[in-house]
């Protein structure tokens, strides 16, 4: 008898290739016998590293799923048979033909505040250069701390990293918590990077708001391969897929996409899910942003999305 298969597509940065491991493990334990064969596909974000943060936010506004097109390519021609995704990236009107069939347990949420010396959002020096790629951490960094500089920074994430060491080093850059976790760049608050360490802050959550889906691992597949579905969901984890739904559910109301300058924060307490937002004006990132906050039941997130977004739409 074969030996049952499944073979996970994955990006090549160092950062998908350890979530890949992640997801190996975590499948060879849930099914003891399976094997698990990793595929590596570059992408297009992937050969865009090059383009300056303004040209790739324009190509990946055209282009909404600039890290997972081609992986979605080769799901579609069975050369694999799931794609190991960092949520986030993934676009949220995810093209149709796939599905999200799991996702991992949550890692930390929050953003990081990298400096060479101990330092917070209030304790930047007056008009601090601070690297990001996001539109969204510039916004609300700017929104906190308008004398600040944000300059465009782009990379995998030991790069971005070190652009606060070197000869003309940035002042601070701000990274996602999970994605320096999982590459264990960072511990107790410190960051230890090339014999160097660095002050690593993480942002609390409710003063500057995450990424929708930030700090989850998702696994999609074609949505109707049934027996992949079936071994992937054993994987899945039902408290963060509730939060991420209504995270994404909100941003594909609002017709944004991974660039789009929208904070979401969600927790649950008991049966109870709310979820904070922050959502700033595109053509205007100085304007004051749109702060709202709704609570629903845990089995509704969707409907807790669509009270939210008719809210800011109004
Ligand atoms: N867009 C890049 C990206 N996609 C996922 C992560 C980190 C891991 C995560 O948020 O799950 C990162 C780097 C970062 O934002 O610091």
């Amino acid at each position: 008898m074969s030996q049952p298969s499944i073979t996970l597509g994955t990006r090549g940065s160092e950062l998908a290739l350890t979530q890949t491991r992640m997801v190996t493990e975590l499948l060879q334990a849930a099914h003891p016998g399976l094997e698990v064969v990793r595929q590596i596909i570059q992408t297009s974000g992937d050969k865009r590293q090059d383009l300056r943060f303004s040209e790739f936010n324009a190509a990946a506004n055209v282009d909404k799923g600039i890290f997972i097109k081609e992986l979605e390519i080769a799901l579609e021609k069975s050369e694999i048979d799931a794609a190991v995704h960092s949520l986030k990236d993934v676009p949220s009107d995810l093209a149709a033909g796939f599905t999200i069939a799991a996702v991992l347990p949550r890692a930390p949420i929050e953003d990081v505040l990298i400096t060479r010396q101990p330092c917070t959002l209030e304790t930047l020096p007056q008009g601090a250069r601070v690297g990001t790629s996001s539109v969204r951490r510039a916004a609300q960094l700017k929104w906190l701390r308008p004398d600040v500089e944000i300059v465009e920074i782009r990379g995998n994430v030991p790069t971005r990293v070190k652009k606060v060491l070197g000869e003309q080093p940035l002042d601070a850059v701000l990274l996602a918590a999970a994605g320096l976790l999982r590459l264990g760049l960072m511990k107790d608050g410190q960051i230890e990077i090339e014999g160097q360490t660095l002050a690593a802050l993480t942002l609390n959550p409710t003063t500057f708001l995450p990424a929708a889906g930030q700090g989850a691992i998702a696994i999609e597949c074609r949505a109707g391969d049934m027996a992949t579905i079936q071994v992937l969901r054993a994987l899945n984890d039902a408290e963060t897929e509730a939060r991420v739904t209504v995270e994404r559910e909100f941003l594909k109301l609002l017709g944004a996409g991974c660039q789009t300058p929208v904070g979401a924060h969600t927790w649950v307490q008991g049966d109870q899910l709310t979820m904070a937002v922050r959502v700033f004006n595109e053509a205007d990132l100085s304007a004051a942003p749109v702060e709202l906050e709704a609570t629903a039941p845990l089995a509704e997130p969707k409907a807790l999305a669509a009270d939210l977004a008719k809210q800011v739409l109004r």
